[in-house]
């Protein structure tokens, strides 16, 4: 227990730019105390050296990474890290009694074959990965509040299910007719350089990459297939787009019942996400933009149908960074201890 009986919280990769996000959430949220703050190339520097703007609030040390030692002091764990780590540590923090809240790829997969295939490592934790739950509140909420162990969703399949969840789970479109194109800004790359996302290249730019073989695809199909009851592939392109935060999702689908308007299906999508407070639908004739979600928790969805093609259109709005990554590992965290689920997440973006 950290102060004051609140529940003591690790970060493992805090300087990156999920970690700062946890960091500047997690230090205004009322039931917990960040007691360890971890890094790799970082460690040894202070929080404030690489984050000075945070310095009045956050006088930690980041410090080097031993699940032995972090085990001993927190009893939550967030791990922030590139893909293919948290699989070597999670297995420590969980036998020692740790929540634990990975927010790579590492504990998506119910079935580890796949992971193999798209992520290339192969994996000893086999019988931890099992325990894993999907960690989207708003489809798997239950068995979120049972488990010790999340694997936090990626965040173009956060904005993509939210948007094709309704439609599937109720049998309102054909399922292999959905097509994924979504929009990110360039944070969703991370903190580390890399060519692609330095200024000079992604700015007045506008480009699809990973067509037809980003590692989202299988995670996005995953879900989709729960949701359908059988296997389901979608057509999933990303794009980057040359601004910092957020996502678009435009997810398109041919309707079963091609006379299916847009007020029928608002009505459908608000029954859906009634008892989701990070879910808006928006009326009746308003797409969503992703500045309305930028340093929000909340994901925007707008909705239309084109009785020409028969097909229904709905975009989905999320900032990556919040109810992409960290705000959703949060949200996570608030149901399995039992607390609100809106308990330290930003409820309004940036800007107006
Ligand atoms: N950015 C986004 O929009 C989203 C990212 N994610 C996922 O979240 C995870 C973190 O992403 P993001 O914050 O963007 O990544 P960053 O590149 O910004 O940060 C990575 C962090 O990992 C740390 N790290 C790297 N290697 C090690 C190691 N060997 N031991 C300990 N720490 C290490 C780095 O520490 P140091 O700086 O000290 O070297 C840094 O703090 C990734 O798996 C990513 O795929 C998920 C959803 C959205
Ligand atoms: C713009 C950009 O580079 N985006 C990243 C999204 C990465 C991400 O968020 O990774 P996970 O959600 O799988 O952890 C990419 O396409 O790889």
């Amino acid at each position: 227990m950290g102060k004051e009986g609140r529940v003591s919280v690790g970060i493992v990769g805090a300087s990156g730019y999920g970690g700062v996000q946890l960091v500047r959430l997690l230090m205004d949220h009322p039931e917990v105390e960040l007691v360890y703050l971890g890094g790799d190339s970082s460690a040894g520097k202070s929080f404030a050296d690489i984050y000075p703007h945070l310095a009045h609030r956050v006088a930690q040390p980041i410090e080097s990474v031993d699940p032995e030692a972090i085990a001993a002091r927190c009893e939550v764990v967030f791990l922030s890290l590139p893909n293919g780590f948290a699989c070597d540590m999670a297995p420590q923090l969980v036998d020692k009694g740790c929540k634990v809240l990975d927010l790579s790829a590492d504990y998506r997969f119910s079935d580890l074959e796949t992971y193999q295939i798209w992520y290339g490592k192969q994996r000893q934790d086999i019988a931890v990965a099992t325990k894993a739950v999907y960690g989207l509140p708003e489809l798997y909420r239950d068995r979120i509040a049972e488990s010790q162990l999340i694997g936090c969703p990626g965040c173009y399949p956060t904005a993509s299910l939210l948007a094709l969840a309704p439609l599937l789970k109720q049998g309102l479109i054909v399922p292999e007719t959905a097509i994924v194109d979504a929009k990110s800004g360039t944070s969703g790359g991370g903190r580390q350089a890399k060519t692609g996302l330095l200024l000079a290249e992604a700015d007045n730019s506008f480009a699809a990459y990973g067509v037809a073989r980003h590692r989202h695809t299988p995670e996005i199909e995953q879900v989709c297939s729960d949701l359908a009851g059988h296997q389901v592939l979608v057509q999933f392109t990303p794009h980057l787009v040359p601004m910092v935060r957020g996502i678009l999702a435009t997810v398109y689908a041919t309707l079963r019942d091609p006379g299916l308007v847009r007020e029928d299906l608002i009505t459908i999508y608000r029954a859906f996400y009634r008892n989701c407070p990070w879910v808006t639908i928006c009326d009746s004739g308003i797409y969503p933009q992703t500045k309305w979600a930028c340093g929000s928790n909340l994901c925007y969805i707008g909705i239309e149908t084109d009785p020409r093609t028969g097909r229904v259109i709905v975009l989905s709005a999320i900032d990556n960074l919040i109810k992409g990554q960290a705000g959703q590992a949060i949200q996570c965290l608030n149901i399995m201890m039992g607390w609100d689920e809106s308990l330290g997440l930003p409820k309004l973006g940036f800007y107006p």
